[in-house]
């Protein structure tokens, strides 16, 4: 399969939404990335449904929810009621990540579970057949604009192993530190859809990043 690219929102221009989405809609983008953030998770806070709704209005491609926040179950109908495509979860943040699983799906959207640098793929064996997405964290989450960690590539390969051995169908997806350098790495590598922030939004032309790195 082609990979994916998901244009993350963090790093949009928040002042000009609308021209943004626009852009988005006019790509060739596969998802639209959407980092929700408590302060408490992560030390960071980024916006909230409030914002996002009028963002779901403008946006044309599935949104890919990420929640870098604690108990992210307990916002799955706000997700829901934005149309998103898949919901995203941190390993890290559900004591219960199967229930948490399940809860998604039958909520109907894609189930992805989302691990931070230091959280090994080894923790996904017993939950690997039952989602649809992993996501890797090629940074500490929070702030859009970091470096990659090299080692993620090491991942990327471990978990692509781990899914072609098993009857999971999960795609592997990264964020963090994502441009045209280190995003043919990771797609060398086995990742299916490619995040990318700072490298997308902080481009002189935007549509054009997003064509280069679909065509990695
Ligand atoms: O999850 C995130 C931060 O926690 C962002 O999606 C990610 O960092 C993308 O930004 P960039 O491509 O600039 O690294």
């Amino acid at each position: 399969m082609k990979h994916f690219v998901a244009p993350s929102l963090l790093s949009a221009d928040f002042g000009n939404l609308k021209p943004e989405m626009d852009m988005i809609n006019r790509s060739e983008c596969d998802w639209l990335h959407i980092d929700i953030m408590d302060g408490v998770f992560v030390p960071n806070i980024s916006f909230g449904f409030p914002v996002l709704k009028y963002v779901a209005r403008l946006c044309e491609k599935p949104l890919d929810v990420h929640l870098m926040i604690v108990q992210p179950e307990k916002f799955l109908n706000e997700v829901r009621a934005l149309g998103a495509y898949s919901m995203n979860v941190h390993v890290e943040a559900c004591p219960h990540l199967h229930r948490v699983v399940q809860q998604i799906k039958e909520a109907g959207m894609k189930a992805g579970v989302t691990l931070n640098p230091a959280t090994p793929v080894s923790s996904l064996t017993d939950i690997i057949e039952d989602v649809d997405i992993v996501m890797l964290m090629a940074v500490n989450p929070g702030f859009g604009g970091q470096a990659f960690i090299p080692h993620t590539l090491d991942k990327v390969r471990e978990l692509r192993r781990m899914i072609d051995g098993s009857r999971s169908k999960a795609l592997i997806e990264v964020d963090g530190g994502v441009n045209r350098d280190t995003g043919r790495l990771l797609v060398e590598a086995g990742a299916d859809v490619l995040v990318a922030g700072s490298a997308v939004f902080h481009a002189a032309d935007a549509i054009e990043e997003i064509r280069v790195l679909k065509n990695l």
